[in-house]
């Protein structure tokens, strides 16, 4: 291991990007590459006004400070993932930047994270495409998978780059689906300005030489609230959630009919339904040895995804893929934005850039209306404030949601409950395995939702 991987271990096990959580990265370095800045002018940034997640002080910069753009293997991951981490290396730690110091190499220079140096963020925005006077920047400070940039300082219009951190061979949904729905003139996607593509030999793949999205630029919307947060507040205020979920379902069936106008689309063949019910198996079998408390419902959910196998289908599609109230936003007018199409992280990329079925999206949803009600309990401060927390929050939410995807949709989905609830089951299946890795104390919230699309009741409600 050169030094410059050994830095890199310590510190990206405390990167809330690090998907290895519990593990020793294994590093091995694939792919160097040194960016020569083309901005002539000194920078002149102020810190930002968010000190947990400003910039360094560029100041104090100094002269020979180098931007490398590192890929790295990470081997402790079974199979490994492949993670991008664009560095500075400075000779000296400029004022402010030492909580974004990586480490030091044996040949006594600097290693700072990428995302908080001005050197690095105003180089990604030229090689963005993006014009902009002032580049200063700031970190999105929220719970994210990869690292959003955040130039909004001054009167030009703001723009968010988000850098990828798992990069993979070929296209990034995120890149594709965002690009698509922007040049048909959607205003349900901030609008797409330009992205990154990187190209490099991996001895871990069989291709010659791989491409793939690194970083992609939109425009950032002021003053959205997170669907996630303004669901939480409408829950713990006894608000009614139906008109709001009754829009996000209209908005959701608007992006699905404009997925399948600008991308292929198919009937979903008897080879398509056989895959997506043995790709539901597998994942549980995977689940189950993750979470043992699964073992006792395995029979129960397996017998819903079999009886999916005679249902109707409706066409497949490109579709959001890790559809959840924290991927959509809410601008100020009421209007639905949604963001973050990569799919689901723990997916490969491969299943996460075909035709799918727009269930899964409606079935995430569905999903994260339960959060709320289980956040909400699983975080209350005692048992009165718990048992306070309304179930009915969630079943109306579920309901005016369903209600506007169908007024909008082309899919009626009042065709396809038993398929719904397959689907609903797996991305239970799913979180449980996402919850047992990365949050323990919410596992009961997905293993909650499962008992009850296993419920008699629920079979009732199908038959
Ligand atoms: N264009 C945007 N305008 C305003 N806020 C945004 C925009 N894009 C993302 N965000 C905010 O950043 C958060 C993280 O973005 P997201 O794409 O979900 O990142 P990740 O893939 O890392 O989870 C979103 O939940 C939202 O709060
Ligand atoms: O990191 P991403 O936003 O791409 O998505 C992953 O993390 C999500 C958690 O932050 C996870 O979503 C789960 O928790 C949400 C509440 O925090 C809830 O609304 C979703 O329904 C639930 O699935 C998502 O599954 C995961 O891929």
């Amino acid at each position: 291991m050169d030094s410059t991987t050994e830095c890199l271990t310590d510190w990206m096990t405390r990167q809330r990007w690090y998907a290895g959580k519990g593990r020793i990265p294994q590093l091995v370095e694939v792919f160097r590459e040194e960016w020569q800045a083309h901005a002539t002018t000194p920078y002149d940034g102020a810190p930002s006004s968010e000190p947990e997640s400003s910039t360094a002080d560029p100041s104090s910069a100094d002269d020979d400070a180098r931007i490398i753009v590192l890929l790295v293997r990470d081997l402790a991951n079974n199979p490994p993932s492949l993670y991008h981490v664009p560095m500075v290396e400075r000779s000296t730690i400029p004022k402010g930047a030492g909580p974004y110091l990586i480490g030091r190499t044996d040949d006594d220079r600097y290693l700072f994270d990428g995302a908080f140096d001005p050197l690095y963020t105003t180089e990604l925005l030229h090689r963005l495409s993006v014009t902009r006077a002032d580049t200063r920047s700031r970190v999105h400070g929220g719970e994210q998978s990869n690292t959003s940039i955040i130039y909004d300082q001054g009167s030009e219009a703001a723009v968010v780059a988000k850098i990828f951190r798992l990069v993979h061979t070929g296209e990034n949904p995120d890149v594709t689906l965002q690009t698509a729905l922007t040049s048909a003139g959607y205003r349900s996607v901030p609008r797409m300005l330009g992205y990154l593509s990187g190209a490099w030999h991996d001895p871990y793949e069989h291709e010659e030489r791989s491409v793939g999205h690194l970083a992609f630029a939109q425009e950032f919307i002021p003053g959205v609230q997170d669907g996630w947060q303004i669901a939480l507040q409408s829950s713990a205020d006894g608000e009614d959630f139906t008109a709001h979920a009754e829009r996000l379902g209209r908005t959701t069936a608007e992006v699905h009919t404009g997925l399948a106008a600008c991308l292929p689309t198919r009937e979903a063949t008897l080879g398509d339904i056989v895959g997506f019910v043995a790709g539901w198996h597998q994942r549980l079998a995977i689940a189950t040895s993750d979470v043992p408390e699964l073992r006792a419902l395995r029979p129960a959910i397996e017998a819903v995804y079999d009886s999916a196998q005679d249902a109707p289908w409706p066409k497949l599609q490109r579709i959001h893929g890790d559809y959840h109230l924290g991927q959509v936003l809410r601008r100020p007018s009421g209007e639905w934005l949604l963001v973050d199409f990569e799919g689901e992280p723990l997916r490969p990329l491969l299943e996460r850039t075909r035709a799918d079925s727009p269930l899964r999206d409606v079935a995430g949803m569905l999903r994260s209306f339960d959060y709320v009600v289980g956040a909400r309990r699983n975080t209350a401060a005692d048992e009165a404030a718990r048992d306070a927390v309304d179930p009915e929050w969630a079943r109306a939410a579920r309901a005016g949601f369903l209600d506007g995807y169908i007024a909008e949709s082309e899919v009626d989905l009042r065709a396809h409950r038993q398929l719904l609830d397959a689907f609903e089951l797996d991305k239970a299946v799913y979180e449980a395995m996402y919850e047992a890795r990365n949050r323990p104390a919410w596992l009961p919230i997905p293993l909650a939702g499962i008992r009850y699309l296993v419920s008699e009741e629920r079979l009732a409600a199908r038959r």
